[in-house]
């Protein structure tokens, strides 16, 4: 069983009902979590105190994940994601998802393995969607 921490950004909710979705796996799961809004993230290193972190975030402007509080983020805990055990998911609205790929990119230069497929879906996530990342929480819980 592993402590999985969530770490996201939503401002329309779109990504936050994936994270809703992905709560919801862990609970299943029965595995001990924790979810911090980065916008009101006081202590990253309670964040990063986890087996496996997941983090969540929307497109932003030209295909990069939320610029004021979650490319901070990135920034000032990059020495900490080195060895980090990392999954990301979010979603985007007319980009078809390119942030994930620098996202994917930024995370593993940094030295971080992610441990399952990535996801990102177009707004607000369907039924299907919010299934998939459910068992994706439950596997990345027990694996
Ligand atoms: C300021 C702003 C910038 C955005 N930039 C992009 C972008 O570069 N690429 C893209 O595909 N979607 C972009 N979007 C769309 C959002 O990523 C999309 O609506 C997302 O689902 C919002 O997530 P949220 O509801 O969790 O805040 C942008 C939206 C806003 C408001």
């Amino acid at each position: 069983m592993n402590k999985v921490n969530i770490v996201y950004y939503s401002f329309t909710g779109n990504t936050l009902r994936m994270v809703k979705a992905f709560e919801k796996g862990l609970q299943e799961a029965n595995v001990p979590f924790k979810s911090y809004s980065v916008v009101e993230l006081k202590d990253d290193n309670e964040a990063f105190n986890c087996e496996i972190l997941a983090l969540a975030s929307p497109a932003n402007q030209t295909e990069e994940i939320e610029k004021n509080y979650f490319q901070p983020f990135m920034k000032r805990n990059a020495e900490k994601f080195k060895d980090k055990k990392i999954y990301l998911f979010g979603t985007f609205g007319w980009g078809g998802g390119k942030f994930m790929s620098s996202w994917i990119k930024q995370v593993e230069e940094l030295g971080a393995k992610i441990v399952e497929l990535p996801m990102a879906c177009k707004g607000s996530p369907n039924s299907e969607t919010k299934e998939k990342l459910t068992n994706m929480a439950k596997k990345i819980a027990t694996m």
